[in-house]
């Protein structure tokens, strides 16, 4: 068994030639539905050890199969079982077949199943192979299941959830745990499927890390693994423009409190220098609540193209409270070959014609980090965000390649994708994460990155990360001045 600890995540297709690869390197495929199974009938042992009754629902695949490989470990253990099934077990075919007869019991049809207090309920109706909504007798056992709060141990996934976009096909179990085999699946961990799993397990059934990796893609949940090498430790002889200077845009006197909490985050994230270019009208506004962030007058273009000759500028972050859409693009489009974080309106400003600004970003190193909520997403990527055929991941590697910029797909799963088709997952944000000026904050930590020199999908990784991490120190009821305060270091 092993704790979640392995970063890859595989697809359900690439699970599929995942196994058949290990079938051609010589691995017998009934020995794993045998670890499988097995791992499933120890779990529920090891987390219902008062388990009245362990009724295990077979579907008609090799998600089935598990199941009554678990259905026979667990009868052998002396518990008292009963199995339904989905279709008619006279129909399974090749290991799951052999299972079935293995199990050598009467099975009963899933229709016949009256969920009684006391009872486990082992979901082996559907994992990887789901590929269409569920059956109503499936739904209606899902519901009744669930009316009675029954606990339920989920085979690979709960069923209905898809391993691949973690959306829910007609109907889903909700699991108080899933045991899942190899690797975890993106399905794990995007939203809804994260929260129908319940605890995951992922077991080692034996198929070799070689056959894994040859096959696995460029996805994994977000994690130190990713940025570590980036996440340099402090040059004694450091200085402050050694450390990065990071530049925020502010927005007009009336909103000026979204550019310093991303300024407050972007010191913390350990920028040197951070500056506020503010517009004349509100300097006081910004003057009166800074202290250790530095402030400029930016009025217009002119101001702009001066203080862009300042070469010592690493990164500039646009949008959180800027207000002015037509100003926020041209200040985007004129910052040449610098790097950058868009994030809100920053981001809207260019929702009736974002090409120029992918324009500006197609050559050259990735500089552009974008930070879109669910809204903004779809305001920039309208097709894309239609495309109810794609996962969250999919849209994500969508939208990277086409604005040739990083993106940050927000949200409690969220997504970060290069333009070279590299994403990740991130899980360890917590739900009070969703408060006003949680996303600001999040743009000047990636900006900090940013402006010392990570590049750009290790720099919005690790800076989603870090204010996954912040937002768990820091606890429930924060404010997104406390996130700031909570940044932690990198982890060397
Ligand atoms: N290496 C590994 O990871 C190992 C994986 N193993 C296990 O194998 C599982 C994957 O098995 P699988 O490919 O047979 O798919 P599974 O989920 O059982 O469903 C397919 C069946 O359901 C049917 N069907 C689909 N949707 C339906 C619907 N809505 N309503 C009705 N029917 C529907 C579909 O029929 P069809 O679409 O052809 O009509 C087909 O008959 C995986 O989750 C893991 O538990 C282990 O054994 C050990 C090694
Ligand atoms: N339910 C949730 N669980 C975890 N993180 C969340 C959740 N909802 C939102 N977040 C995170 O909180 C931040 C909110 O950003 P955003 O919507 O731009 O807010 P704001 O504009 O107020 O700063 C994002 O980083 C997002 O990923
Ligand atoms: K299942």
């Amino acid at each position: 068994m092993s704790a979640a600890g392995n970063h890859t995540l595989v697809t359900p297709a690439e699970m599929t030639a995942i196994d058949a690869d290990a079938a051609r390197s010589g691995i017998d495929s009934y020995g794993l539905m045998t670890s499988a199974g097995t791992a499933v009938s120890a779990a529920a042992l090891r987390l219902y050890p008062g388990a009245l009754r362990f009724v295990v629902l077979c579907g008609p695949g090799n998600n089935g199969g598990d199941g009554y490989i678990a259905a026979a470990a667990l009868r052998d253990s002396g518990a008292d079982v009963d199995v339904h099934a989905l279709g008619d077990p006279a129909a399974l075919k090749g290991d799951a077949a052999r299972a079935c007869t293995a199990f050598g019991t009467a099975v009963k049809p899933l229709a016949d199943y009256a969920p009684t207090a006391g009872d486990v309920v082992v979901d082996a109706l559907f994992g990887a192979g789901l590929s269409r909504p569920v059956p109503p007798e499936a739904a209606r056992v899902m519901r009744t299941v669930a009316s009675q709060d029954l606990p339920v141990i989920a085979v690979d996934l709960p069923s209905g959830v898809d391993g691949r976009s973690g959306q829910v096909l007609g109907a889903s179990f909700r699991a108080r745990h899933t045991v899942t085999f190899v690797a975890r699946k993106p399905g794990h961990l995007l939203m809804p499927g994260r929260m129908l799993c319940g605890t995951l397990e992922v077991f080692d059934i034996g198929i070799p890390g070689r056959i894994l990796s040859a096959r696995a893609g460029r996805l994994s949940a977000n994690g130190p693994h990713l940025w570590r090498k980036y996440a340099f430790t402090l040059d004694p002889a450091a200085h402050k423009f050694k450390r990065g200077h990071l530049a925020v845009f502010s927005g007009g006197p009336l909103s000026t409190g979204a550019a310093r909490l991303s300024a407050i985050a972007g010191l913390r994230a350990g920028a040197g220098l951070v500056t506020i270019a503010s517009p004349a009208a509100a300097s006081q506004a910004n003057a009166s609540h800074l202290t250790a962030v530095m402030l400029k007058q930016i009025e217009g273009e002119d101001d702009l193209s001066q203080w862009l000759a300042d070469k010592r500028i690493g990164a500039f972050v646009l949008g959180p409270g800027f207000g002015d859409l037509q100003r926020a693009r041209q200040y985007a489009l004129m910052l040449g070959s610098h790097k950058l974080v868009l994030d809100a309106d920053g981001i809207t400003a260019f929702k009736d014609d974002p090409g120029p600004l992918f324009k500006a970003c197609a050559k050259g190193e990735t500089r552009l980090v974008m930070t879109p909520h669910d809204g903004e997403f779809a305001r920039l990527f309208p097709d894309i965000e239609a495309d109810e055929a794609s996962s969250k991941v999919d849209r994500a590697i969508a939208a990277a390649k086409r604005s040739h910029g990083v993106i940050v797909y927000k949200g409690a799963d969220t997504v970060i994708a290069a333009p070279d088709g590299r994403a990740a997952i991130n899980t360890n944000a917590p739900p009070w994460l969703a408060t006003a000026g949680s996303g600001d904050t999040l743009a000047g930590i990636i900006g900090a990155h940013l402006a010392q020199g990570m590049p750009a999908f290790e720099a919005a990784a690790a800076g989603v990360w870090r204010h996954g991490r912040a937002g768990a120190k820091a606890g429930e009821g924060l404010t997104a001045e406390d996130l700031a305060a909570a940044v932690e270091p990198l982890p060397a």
